[in-house]
């Protein structure tokens, strides 16, 4: 048997469905998490008897004609693949919207069985619903839910089951009776909402919540007290307890304990010194200078989800709307930001939300700017090493992501775009006690993704970039770094990073590995500066300060966040935007935007702290130059193409 969830955005449905399956899809409390059908079997304390149910989770749709993407993936599986029975998730709190969808689904004919969710937040505010009554009306089973805490699905499953045998024909889809148009049938709805639900606070009184929302969505307060919060989990996790931690990983686990314990082993055991090199400075070091910030970043997507769970999120959301709707964005574009800063990929597939292809595209390209999770041992590494005493340097990271998102934005759509477009207006879910259970299972993924991550990709490479760094051409150890294929493959690429003021191959090597995943920057360090004392590299003024003054070492980390992010989340640009054209543009651009930042750090920094020239100052001063007459051209040759479309378009008029 196959039971179908759908309901509205942000109902629960995936809550519910993780509770009923034991999966551990993404849910989030903001409207549009999921964006593909996702299917599964029953818990087996959940299966009834003998009969293997499954269960399959969809979109949110706000109506059965769809408006986006993801609405038509329900539409089409509700229609066309005919689930035995449709399970309608309704949030309770938000009746008279869910209804809408509910009496749209009952004339389908399929067998439905709403699920009134939410019910915790509903007998927390003391309104009342009259489910006998409401279930009359519609002539469908209502069974009342809390998916967050499991209460109520046995009894879903069952009324399921039981209206999938005992459905008959003859009545199905009748049960409701008929609309000629949406208004009539929210006007149905309206009325039955009047009839069933009693309301402790009239809606029209101003509640708590309403009065939070004036401050933190506040149209010029909001900003600043993002900022602020985010300040606040930032210091909280890489100088406070986060950070403690991972000194802790870093200095002694990863820098002594497990180091000197492998070297004794291996010596014991009598292994080639190469082989004791490979594991223990390859190996060990490298997984190890990435893994040492796992507590950080457990603490910090801890923080996070309480943050998203709680509803103060989509708050954000709002406050950005509106200065994203004037550079062509929409607050839609805001969640895959939010979920770009964990990981760029899911950030990238969440654009499948926005409709307009414009906005969707110049949204994906945007999105990997902000600083993922993979970025962060890079910005925790910096800030230890040569910003020892400052807090900012973390956030500040954020808020050039959140600049340049807005200069790009503009920027992309005065250069490839042009026609205009859409309206969207954000929900606001309701404000809630985060679930620390909920946060507990966010981190636990995110650490496991992470070590996932660390045992493969990052353990290949760095095996492969400690061969590289320890042999020549000829396949001979060397006895210097200098003459090893990696400075080979470095000092091809390191012209290029003279302008930004970066000397050395071994920048252009990490950069490169930056690439495959970008904790292998970090990595490729421990391996090629601290062979044999891992613990100089995240020391302040450690092994680091060879190469960067504190001002190129800010202009390192803008150049590693802002350049193109790792191939993986490159294959995920490539398939959202669905054109080779764009691919080329969004490259273009995000490695533009890197390298050019970098490079104004780097110029107008020395020059400003140092009162000296840069290296690299007359090559910087070229390459601006290319880069401002390119944008230049650019720009006029969009403005002839706007031009040359308006006009065809008085010729089409007046045809
Ligand atoms: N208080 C409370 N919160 C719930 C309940 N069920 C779900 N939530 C919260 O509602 C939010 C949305 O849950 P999801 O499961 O992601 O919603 P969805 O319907 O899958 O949303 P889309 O995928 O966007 O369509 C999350 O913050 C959940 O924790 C419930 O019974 N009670
Ligand atoms: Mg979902």
């Amino acid at each position: 048997m196959k039971i179908a969830l759908a309901g509205n955005p942000n109902s629960g449905k995936t809550t519910l469905y993780n509770a009923l399956t034991g999966k551990r899809e993404n849910v989030g409390n903001w409207t549009g998490v999921t964006v593909d059908k996702k299917e599964s079997d029953l818990k087996a304390q959940y299966q009834i008897k003998n009969n293997s149910i499954k269960l399959v989770d969809l979109p949110g749709a706000y109506s059965i004609a769809p408006f986006t993407g993801e609405e038509a993936i329900t539409r089409d599986f509700v229609l066309s693949a005919s689930p035995d029975v449709i399970i309608n998730i309704v949030d309770a709190t938000n009746l008279s919207r869910s209804l809408f969808f509910t009496t749209q689904l009952i004339e389908i004919g399929i067998p439905v069985v709403v699920a009134l969710n939410k019910m915790d937040l509903v007998n927390k505010k003391g309104d009342y619903i009259d489910v006998v009554g409401l279930q009359e009306s519609l002539h469908c089973k209502i069974i009342e839910t809390t998916a967050t805490s499991e209460k109520g699905l046995k009894q879903l499953i069952e009324a399921a089951s039981e209206a999938s045998m005992h459905s008959d024909l003859e009545n199905r889809g009748k049960s409701v009776k008929s609309f000629s148009n949406d208004q009539d049938r929210q006007k149905y709805i309206n009325d039955l909402v009047v009839k069933f639900i009693v309301k402790k606070v009239a809606s029209s009184q101003v509640t708590f919540a309403d009065k939070v929302d004036r401050i933190v969505a506040h149209k010029y307060l909001g900003l600043p007290i993002f900022f602020l919060v985010m300040w606040a989990v930032y210091a909280f996790s890489i100088e406070g307890l986060g950070g403690y931690l991972s000194g802790y990983f870093n200095d002694i686990l990863f820098g002594e304990t497990i180091p000197t314990a492998a070297n004794q082993l291996l010596e014991g055991i009598g292994v080639h010194p190469l082989m004791q090199a490979l594991i223990v400075d390859g190996m060990i070091g490298g997984v190890g200078a990435v893994v040492g910030f796992l507590p950080l970043i457990m603490v910090l997507f801890f923080c996070l989800s309480l943050l998203e769970d709680s509803g103060y999120m989509a708050r954000v959301a709002v406050v950005m709307d509106r200065y994203l709707k004037k550079i062509g964005l929409s607050g839609k574009s805001i969640i895959p930001m939010i979920v770009g800063s964990g990981c760029a990929i899911p950030g990238i597939m969440a654009t499948r939300t926005i409709e307009d292809l414009n906005e969707k595209r110049i949204t994906t390209i945007l999105t990997p700017f902000v600083p993922c999770s993979a970025k962060l041992p890079i910005i925790a590494l910096f800030s230890v090493a040569f910003f020892p005493e400052s807090s900012w340097v973390g956030p500040s990271m954020y808020v050039i992501a959140i600049f340049m998102i807005v200069i790009g934005g503009l920027l992309l759509r005065k250069l490839f775009v042009w026609e205009n477009t859409s309206q969207f207006i954000m929900e606001l879910p309701e404000y809630k006690m985060p679930s620390l259970k909920y946060a507990f299972t966010q981190m636990l993924d995110k650490a496991k993704a992470f070590i996932y991550k660390a045992s493969t990709i990052i353990l290949v490479m760095n095996t492969l970039v400690w061969f590289m760094q320890a042999y020549g051409w000829n396949l001979q150890a060397v006895d210097v770094q200098s003459a090893s294929i990696l400075a080979g493959v470095g000092s091809i690429i390191a012209p290029l990073l003279i302008p930004l003021g970066f000397a050395g191959w071994q920048l252009a090597a990490a950069t490169i590995t930056g690439f495959i995943a970008k904790e292998n920057v970090v990595a490729t360090f421990a391996v090629l500066l601290a062979v044999g004392s891992t613990d100089a590299l995240h020391m302040p003024g450690g092994v680091l300060t060879q190469f960067f003054t504190p001002v190129t070492a800010y202009a390192f980390l803008v150049f590693n966040l802002f350049t193109p992010p790792c191939f993986a989340a490159i294959g995920a640009m490539n398939s959202e935007l669905g054109s080779k054209k764009w691919l080329g543009r969004a490259l273009g651009f995000q490695f533009g935007v890197g390298y050019t930042l970098a490079l104004l750090v780097t110029q107008v920094g020395t020059l400003l702290v140092y009162g000296e020239f840069a290296q690299g100052f007359i090559p910087a001063m070229i390459v601006l130059a290319v880069v401002v007459g390119g944008v230049y051209l650019g720009i006029r040759r969009a403005d002839v193409k706007r031009l040359e479309l308006s006009q065809l378009s008085e010729i089409g008029q007046e045809a």
